[in-house]
């Protein structure tokens, strides 16, 4: 209410007056936005490297004697996966929609709250450059005071957002930014501009199909899944995932019948299902044979979907009979940029609740990693000791 009556304010005010605050505010340190991430590789050749640093992080993958095994997996994994961003162009596209989505979003950011323009968009990924210490030495030289962590994982995960905070907190502490008061953006899985922009991209795929037939397709929602370990500590992200899914579902009005199921287990331990693979051969048994795969947990095209959703699932969807459609990645989705912006003037308007949310002060309850409270109590304090 008091954010949409701001925001008629700062667009009503005459274009002038806008882009003078703008240059008046230009010599002013940047307000940061740091856009977290996994990362990917950008090129083949930088495959290895990405799946080092992935299996070096125990915040997602804890293993035994991590210094010594994560090499050795890497390795055997790399020719396979290597393959596979060969298949999808060469390498992983992340790098460049975060940025086409920071630089748009950051453009809006300094209309709907001048107060802490100018903002500057950085990207710090977790496997992949530029890598969150990269990201420290840019923000250290460029002066900045103020930064926001902004997770680009809707849904919140000990193991994703949790290692990307995880990681901002121990450079943090160990003074790589400078001198920074920060604050974080933990999760966004129902925001009504997210919600708005994947609504709006299945009804593109929707309308791909003749109007008499649209009501019987099937909808399904597909997530990277997660190990029940991680699940049975009281890790949030299966619920927020579902709960994106249904307001998703209500914004459309409950058009069509829905299931949310999961993709990409690693490894041979128990993860949350059921898969997706299984799911596309249920419902050819069951006799519906029109589906559109949504991807739901991830905002830009990787190997999940160019790969696992539209080459591996895509071809077993044609042998079991089934019409596949998928509904398109967010990447520079303007309805999307729009959210990350209005998420963002969010944040800056009702920061006085605190530098954090309230859930993410809740860690996970069976969570026994040390850095998790430690990164949480600074944060909550701004970043400060
Ligand atoms: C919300 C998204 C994701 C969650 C949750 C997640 C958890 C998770 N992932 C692994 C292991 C791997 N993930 C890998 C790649 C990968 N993972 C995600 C997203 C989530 N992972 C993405 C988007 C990607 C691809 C990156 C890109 O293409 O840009 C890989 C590497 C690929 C492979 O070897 O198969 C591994 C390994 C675990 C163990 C986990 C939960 C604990
Ligand atoms: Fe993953
Ligand atoms: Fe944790």
């Amino acid at each position: 209410m008091i954010l949409s009556r701001f925001t008629s304010l700062t667009s009503s005010f005459p274009k002038y007056f806008r882009s003078l605050a703008t240059v008046q505010s230009g010599s002013k340190s940047p307000t940061a936005v740091v856009m977290l991430n996994m990362g990917g590789p950008s090129t083949v050749e930088e495959t290895h490297n990405f799946l080092l640093n992935l299996f070096s992080d125990g915040d997602l993958i804890p293993l035994p004697f991590q210094r010594y095994l994560a090499p050795i997996i890497a390795k055997r994994r790399t020719p396979k996966i290597e393959k596979q961003y060969a298949e999808i162009g060469g390498g992983s596209p992340i790098l460049r929609y975060t940025q086409i989505q920071g630089e748009g979003m950051v453009k809006l950011l300094d209309e709907l709250h001048p107060e802490t323009a100018p903002h500057k968009p950085y990207v710090a990924f977790r496997y992949a450059r530029p890598l969150t210490e990269e990201t420290a030495r840019q923000m250290k030289a460029d002066g900045v005071k103020r930064a926001i962590a902004f997770t680009q994982y809707p849904q919140y995960s000990c193991s994703t957002t949790g290692s990307s905070l995880n990681e901002l907190y121990r450079r943090g502490r160990a003074g790589e930014f400078g001198d920074v008061e920060w604050s974080v953006i933990d999760r966004w899985g129902t925001h009504p501009g997210f919600i708005e922009a994947v609504a709006q991209n299945i009804e593109a795929s929707l309308a791909k199909y003749p109007p008499s037939e649209r009501s019987e397709v099937v909808l399904l929602f597909s997530a990277h899944s997660l190990p029940m370990s991680v699940v049975n500590r009281g890790d949030p992200y299966v619920l927020e995932v579902s709960a994106s899914v249904s307001t998703v579902m209500d914004r459309l009005g409950h058009s069509n019948p829905y299931r949310l199921v999961w993709q990409s287990q690693v490894g041979p331990s128990a993860w949350m299902g059921m898969q997706t693979g299984e799911a596309l051969k249920g419902l050819a048994r069951l006799g519906r044979k029109k589906v559109i795969l949504v991807p739901i947990a991830f905002t830009s095209d990787h190997i999940e979907t160019l790969y696992e959703l539209d080459l591996e699932y895509a071809e077993e969807a044609r042998e079991l009979g089934i019409r596949i459609e998928r509904s398109e990645s967010l990447n520079d989705s303007p309805v999307f940029i729009r959210a990350l912006a209005d998420i963002a003037a969010e944040h800056l308007n009702q920061k006085k609740v605190g530098p954090t949310s309230l859930q993410l002060g809740l860690r996970c309850p069976g969570c026994t990693n040390a850095t998790c409270g430690q990164q949480k109590a600074w944060f909550g304090n701004g970043g400060r000791a």
